[in-house]
């Protein structure tokens, strides 16, 4: 595919707010596919029904705390595998620092996912332009990895009508999108039929999403993060006392204008 910015991959603001990382996750690859392939063991890939009934043709699973799904009840994150009735696969630490570590280099500090969409495109198959905006948490960026087969990511504006550009997406590229552009449209345009010596004739993306957890104080970010159980340092948020729940929804609440302050990267 010709690749609509060839000169500088490495670090190409798409807007205020969103960057891409071309090649970031490269070196980690091949652990992200196995991964991918530990995870459909015990949470296999589905194609979701829409709320309006129709079969998504991306393949999706999740790992983490939470997980997204679809179906005629509309869009959310549940714990449970709604296929399974199980808990989605424990985040690895080493996944969940990528994504942090992405976050971090794009401009976005402490982020800490709670869940990781993992997408399964087949040739043929495409994302139509859409919003994320299902977490209740929108102080956080979106990190979004991909694997294999090269797309054609379609980065829109903040409205559905804005004729979005079409970026090229290779293994191992990373985009980071928060701040003024968390809201921004964004889709795959239909997978064109290629191979990856990596992943044959598939491309995978994981995406990467706090949820729940408005980031709290500073001072209390450090005493919470004591209490985090050694292993689950980053698949969890921190445990807050009712009091620190209490200062964090305050502060939430009353301090709109902190709301998107990490928004330096681009
Ligand atoms: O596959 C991609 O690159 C984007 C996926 C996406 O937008 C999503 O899962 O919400
Ligand atoms: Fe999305």
């Amino acid at each position: 595919m010709r690749d609509l910015f060839p000169d500088d991959r490495e670090r190409l603001s798409l807007d205020p707010g969103a960057v891409l990382l071309g090649g970031f996750a490269l070196p980690v690859d091949r652990y992200l596919l196995e991964v991918i392939t530990h995870v459909a063991e015990t949470a296999p890939f589905r194609h979701l029904e829409t709320p309006g009934g129709r079969r998504m043709s991306v393949a999706m699973t999740n790992v983490g705390r939470l997980g997204w799904v679809s179906d005629r009840h509309g869009y959310r994150y549940s714990p449970l595998d709604p296929l399974t009735g199980r808990p989605w696969p424990t985040m690895p630490p080493d996944l969940a620092a990528l994504a942090t570590n992405a976050a971090a280099t794009a401009g976005f500090p402490n982020f800490a996912p709670e869940a990781c969409l993992i997408n399964r495109y087949a040739s043929g198959a495409k994302l139509s332009l859409h919003q994320d905006r299902d977490e209740r948490n929108l102080d956080q960026p979106i990190v979004s990895v991909s694997l294999g087969v090269d797309a054609r990511f379609l980065w829109g504006g903040q409205s559905r009508t804005d004729r979005p550009r079409r970026v090229a997406l290779h293994d191992g590229d990373v985009v980071v999108w928060g701040g003024p552009a968390r809201l921004t449209y964004h889709g795959v345009d239909t997978l064109i039929e290629s191979s990856h010596p990596l992943t044959g004739t598939l491309r995978y993306n994981l995406t990467f999403r706090t949820v729940t957890w408005a980031r709290p104080r500073r001072q209390i970010c450090i005493r919470a993060r004591h209490r985090r159980p050694v292993g689950e340092r980053f698949d969890t948020p921190p445990v807050l006392t009712g009091e620190e729940v209490k200062q964090d929804v305050r502060l939430d609440c009353t301090l709109p204008g902190m709301r998107h302050r990490e928004s330096r990267s681009g």
